[in-house]
């Protein structure tokens, strides 16, 4: 099964059929524009919830800088990441599985059993809360692995809380108001590896889509640009700047802002001469979580967008789903 994983082929000569996008649906990477990149915040700054307010509404992302989580961190993130990945077949193989239920596993594309064009990536999902729960489970190998990836992800979480606060006051709600409605959140990490491709204009790392949970804090690479997002029809790529992470509002904060923040489309493109990799880390509302807009922002001039659903409802609808159907988001519309 394993022996799927595009990362254990060091060159790979020629893109497989299987890739290929029909013509209308590839990147057209000479009409991305390169130089525009998304606003940076910097969290020790006065007006942090307007300057959140005002990512949130226009691009529905941001990177942040100053953000309290340890630069030696990010970077040792980083390189526990590059090596599992250069790990040898038969050590990811114990990992391999493409059932989207398993709380731990390494898979490649997004979705193969429902998908009909396969994406240029290899992929660990981990789930990472309650840590001593999740933990023990992980991959020993890399052997810094488990330790590593257990103090980032405490960290990243405490920001994330952090930044929930922020963006709920950037809605003029309680500051404490998205904490306590998300519940105790799920915390979830996809560990992206896109190796280099032989012909990157005619498929993608990940296509286009949004993200199913609240919030993503995104440690991109460093090294090399593939993060694009949509803006006003046009895809702006993502410029990584050191030791920032790039923030995104997700599915279920469109929901909850009555349609103010949009959890905005993105992809992520490869290329031929540089792999890349990046570590989302995905906030997610626990699984009773009722989701349903506040009473503050619903007015006459803006009435609920959606009915009130559970978040167990929306994630299972999401990975019954292939990313080229309809948004999940829209068949939850009132
Ligand atoms: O690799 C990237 O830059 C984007 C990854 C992403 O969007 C995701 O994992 O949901
Ligand atoms: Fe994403």
């Amino acid at each position: 099964m394993a022996a799927a994983l595009l990362s254990n082929v060091t060159d790979h000569a020629s893109l497989p059929s299987s890739y290929v996008r029909p013509e209308s649906q590839r990147p057209c990477l000479e009409e991305v524009i390169t130089n525009a990149n998304i606003p940076t915040i910097d969290l020790t700054s006065f007006d942090v919830v307007a300057q959140v307010a005002q990512a949130c509404s226009s691009y529905g992302f941001f990177q942040v800088v100053n953000h309290g989580v340890e630069v030696e961190l990010i970077q040792e993130m980083m390189e526990v990441a590059l090596e599992f990945f250069r790990l040898p077949a038969e050590e990811k193989a114990k990992h391999y599985s493409d059932d989207p239920a398993k709380k731990m596993r390494l898979s490649t594309s997004f979705n193969i059993k429902k998908e009909t064009v396969r994406n240029w990536r290899d992929y660990l999902r981990l789930h990472c809360y309650p840590l001593d729960e999740f933990v023990p489970t992980w991959p020993s190998n890399p052997p810094t692995f488990k330790e590593v990836v257990s103090t980032y992800c405490s960290e990243v979480r405490q920001l994330g809380m952090r930044l929930l606060r922020a963006i709920s006051l950037s809605l003029e709600l309680e500051e404490d108001y998205l904490v306590k409605v998300l519940g105790e959140q799920e915390q979830h990490m996809a560990i992206n590896h896109y190796p280099k491709c032989p012909e990157p204009e005619l498929t993608y790392g990940l296509q286009a889509h949004t993200d199913p949970n609240a919030l993503t804090i995104l440690l991109p690479d460093p090294t090399v640009a593939g993060l694009q997002v949509l803006k006003d029809g046009q895809w702006i790529a993502v410029n990584p700047q050191p030791n920032a992470l790039v923030i995104n509002i997700g599915d279920q904060l469109q929901a909850l802002s009555n349609g103010r923040y949009k959890s905005v489309q993105h992809r992520a493109v490869v290329n031929k001469d540089k792999g890349r990799t990046s570590v989302a880390s995905f906030l997610c509302p626990c699984n009773n979580a009722i989701i349903s807009p506040p009473e503050k922002l619903i007015t006459d001039g803006s009435p609920a967008m959606y009915r009130s659903y559970t978040y167990d409802e929306y994630y299972k609808k999401f990975w019954s789903k292939n990313l080229d159907d309809v948004h999940c988001l829209e068949l939850f519309k009132s």
